[in-house]
């Protein structure tokens, strides 16, 4: 079980800080959907959190420890990230580049154990790559390479995953499929955040929705209380329509609204 905070965390790019003083606590056991305008901080934040973006100010913790102190191999057990629009360039076989995700373990594809046979074949079917393990993962759809990327993630069975826009590039059925398996994973005790744009499968998957804007938290809290029609107005600049659906929230964006 492993509780993954923001103390107060400050991010500098270059001369920017695109993160100013975020405190949060994700929680084993849920899904947190992190959302926001371009540009608001959402990348900033994961890198921060998985410990590749060293902080400003404040402390990115990991079961009460930095995450940035921590050894790399340490983290890499600990923290599967899956980065925004992450490119394959090894012509590798898909079931050889999933099995990279036991190298945290020590584990070397070709020669996995069976413990590591059986993470990556659940990986694969997690995201719906069975029949794909010989193809070489160069010859795949963007949408292909984006799942064998976050089956590399989920293969790890780290404690805590951190996905950056894990369905951006998925037709509808994978974006169920592939959140699904994020919600799974959640419900089996990890501690998973994924950035995603569209607010209505963020709405129907997660348990807490986080609503970054210009490098601050705007909400916290459950979908049908962060998802509001005014507050989309002034975060995302949209006039919305937020309907309902087995309780959750619909969101229709209708017309930007111009000023913001
Ligand atoms: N290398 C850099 N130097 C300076 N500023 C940067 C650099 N990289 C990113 N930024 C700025 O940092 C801010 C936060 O970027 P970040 O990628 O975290 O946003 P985001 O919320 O993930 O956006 P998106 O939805 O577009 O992916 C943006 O204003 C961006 O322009």
């Amino acid at each position: 079980m492993t509780l993954v905070e923001a103390r107060s965390l400050s991010v500098d790019l270059g001369a920017r800080r695109v993160l100013d003083r975020v405190s949060l606590a994700l929680e084993p056991g849920r899904l947190t959907a992190v959302v926001g305008p371009n540009g608001a901080g959402k990348t900033s934040l994961l890198r921060a959190l998985a410990g590749l973006l060293s902080p400003a100010g404040g402390e990115a913790v990991l079961n009460g420890a930095p995450v940035d102190r921590m050894r790399p191999a340490e983290r890499a057990r600990a923290i599967a990230y899956l980065p925004q629009g992450g490119g394959i360039a090894w012509p590798l076989p898909v079931a050889e580049v999933v099995a990279l995700g036991r190298l945290p373990h020590g584990e070397r594809p070709g020669a996995l154990p069976e413990a590591g046979r059986q993470a990556v074949a659940a990986a694969l079917a997690a995201v719906g790559l069975q029949g794909f393990e010989n193809r070489p993962a160069t010859a795949l759809s963007g949408g292909e390479r984006t799942r064998v990327l976050l089956a590399r993630a989920l293969a790890t069975q780290a404690p805590v995953l951190l996905a950056d826009e894990p369905v951006a590039a998925l037709d509808p059925r994978h974006q169920l499929v592939v959140l699904g398996a994020l919600k799974d994973r959640a419900r089996e005790g990890a501690t998973v955040a994924a950035i995603l744009h569209d607010l209505t499968l963020a709405a129907r998957f997660a348990d807490t929705i986080l609503l970054l804007r210009q490098g601050q938290i705007e909400a916290l809290g459950p979908p049908e209380a962060v998802l509001t029609e005014a507050r989309i107005a002034v975060s995302f600049g949209v006039r919305a329509e937020v309907l309902r659906q087995a309780g959750r929230p619909v969101v229709v964006a209708l017309s930007p609204l111009s000023g913001t």
